[in-house]
C-alpha cells in the first residue's frame, strides 16, 4: 500500500496538535528547531531520533550546528505530509519533554 499524504482536514488537525511546529507550504512539510545546552546534548537527542527513524523506516531532513538541531519532516514516498510525519513529530516531542 502506498503511503498517502494527509487530506486538508487531517493536515489542519495535525498542525493544531503540534503548535510548536511550523508548516512549510512549498514542501508540504513541518519543521522545528531545537536548542540544547551544548553539542553533546544536541547529538544525544539526534541519536535518539535516529533510532526512532530506523525503527520506523522514516527519516528526518535535518541539520545540526553545535547546540542547534533543525528538523524538517515530510514523506518523500507520499510527496507531502503523512501520518508518519505526525507520529514522528509526536515522538520527538515526547523525547524532549
Ligand atoms: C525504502 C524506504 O522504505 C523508503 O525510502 C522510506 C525511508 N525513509 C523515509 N523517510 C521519509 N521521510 N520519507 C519517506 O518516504 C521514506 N521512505
Amino acid at each position: 500500500m502506498p503511503i498517502e499524504a494527509l487530506t486538508d482536514e487531517e493536515r489542519a488537525d495535525a498542525l493544531d496538535s503540534l503548535p510548536d511546529w511550523d508548516y512549510d507550504d512549498g514542501r508540504d512539510a513541518i519543521s522545528r528547531s531545537f536548542t540544547f545546552p551544548d553539542f553533546s546534548a544536541a547529538f544525544a537527542f539526534m541519536t535518539r531520533v535516529a533510532l526512532y527513524a530506523e525503527k520506523h523506516d522514516h527519516h528526518p531532513e535535518w541539520s545540526n550546528v553545535w547546540n542547534r538541531v533543525d528538523i524538517l519532516l515530510t514523506t518523500h514516498d507520499a510527496g507531502g505530509l503523512s501520518h508518519r510525519d505526525v507520529a514522528m513529530a509526536e515522538a520527538i516531542e515526547a523525547l524532549v519533554e
